[in-house]
């Protein structure tokens, strides 16, 4: 009897070892899990990388880019534009569509020859979007206000869409300060009017002033990748003046309106000169501050129309002018095919894109 009852208590013994043992084991997986915050094999929900967002973006359902003409309920942005790794941006839409179109072929993707691109934001009426694979291109008008606007409705894109350390562009065209017409300049610092290495943003009647701070990194590799013997132009690092008007703000004699004499001036692009501004455009310190503030590294690349010590008409012949304007799309493609593939991608690449535009 005593022998039984003693085999019995063994066997439970053995058993509730076994349980404990088994217990203990899921428990070590469970606490791994906790610690690991997710299971390693299920597919990772990945996070935005930008950073001090709105913390009211969270709480839009939906949230409408008025401007773009996108909004997150008919839009899925993950699925849309989660693939997003640059977005490039420029004055006008026909600049961004030809850029769309070139980057195309630079990166390898194919379209069928019966489709065109689409301007995602065209019902919008204000700016040109394309998508082409992970390339953004878009059009952003004239001067800091337009382009702030723009970049407000991509930064949340692409934040929505939850796109993994995107690298913004700006493409554009400005006056030189010296250097020789059709010199590209990456910007190293953007001042404002008053030459400050700020944008100011009056926000319920108080101005803020706002760093223009922009990836030193970036520029130096831009420049790396310039290669002035075959380019046959030069390409500059050097600090950019970005002022409100064109003509008053960029001290030209051609405006309607001038109340200044032309040694002032003069003057004034000496000064410009001897403070290492090297070209002057619109919307270098609103693109600057922006990107920089949502933690994104960001370069501006523009093109020389002409030099201001020598005049302030734009009188280079139009075929002169459409070989500058393509000359900062160079230089931006080579790299991103440097990112996308280190080398140039081969002539059939496999990558496949939806370059149609559709959304859903
Ligand atoms: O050619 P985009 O990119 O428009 O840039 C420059 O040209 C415009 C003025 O003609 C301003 O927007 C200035 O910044
Ligand atoms: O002189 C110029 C040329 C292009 N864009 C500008 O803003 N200024």
């Amino acid at each position: 009897m005593t022998t039984k009852c003693s085999k019995d208590i063994e066997k439970d013994v053995c058993e509730l070892k076994a349980m404990v043992k088994s217990q203990n084991k899921r428990i070590d997986e469970l606490i791994k899990h906790i610690k690991d915050g997710c299971n390693p094999e299920e597919p990772q929900e990945l996070e935005s990388t930008l950073g001090n967002m709105n913390p009211y973006i969270e709480c839009l359902n939906p949230d409408i880019l008025y401007h773009l003409n996108l909004d997150t309920v008919t839009t899925d942005f993950p699925k849309v534009f989660g693939d997003v790794r640059f977005v490039c941006l420029g004055g006008t839409e026909s600049r961004m569509e030809k850029f769309a179109n070139y980057i195309m072929k630079e990166i390898g993707l194919k379209m069928s020859q019966s489709v065109q691109l689409k301007n995602i934001s065209a019902e919008g009426h204000r700016y040109a979007l394309y998508k082409v694979g992970p390339v953004l291109c878009a059009s952003h008008g004239i001067g800091g206000p337009s382009i702030s606007i723009v970049l407000h409705e991509l930064i949340k894109l692409v934040f929505h869409a939850k796109c993994q350390d995107p690298v913004f562009f700006r493409m554009g065209t400005s006056g030189g300060i010296t250097v020789e017409p059709g010199t590209v300049v990456i910007t190293s610092e953007a001042l404002d009017g008053q030459l400050r290495p700020v944008h100011e943003v009056v926000v319920q009647t108080q101005p803020q002033l706002r760093p223009t701070t922009l990836d030193q990194d970036l520029a130096k590799t831009l420049r790396s990748l310039s290669n002035p013997c075959g380019d046959g132009y030069d390409t500059v690092l050097g600090k950019t003046l970005c002022t409100n008007d064109f003509y008053e703000g960029q001290s030209r004699l051609d405006g309607a309106f001038c109340d200044y004499t032309p040694e002032k001036k003069m003057a004034f692009l000496e000064k410009l000169s001897q403070s290492g501004v090297v070209n002057i455009e619109m919307e270098s310190t609103a693109f600057a501050s922006l990107t920089s503030q949502a933690n994104i590294r960001a370069a501006v690349v523009c093109v020389t129309l002409l030099n201001r010590m020598e005049g302030d008409q734009i009188d280079a012949p139009p075929a002169r002018l459409k070989d500058y304007d393509t000359r900062p799309q160079i230089l931006i493609a080579r790299y991103i095919r440097k990112a996308m593939y280190g080398e140039p991608p081969a002539e059939d690449s496999s990558y496949t894109c939806d370059c149609s535009g559709d959304q859903n």
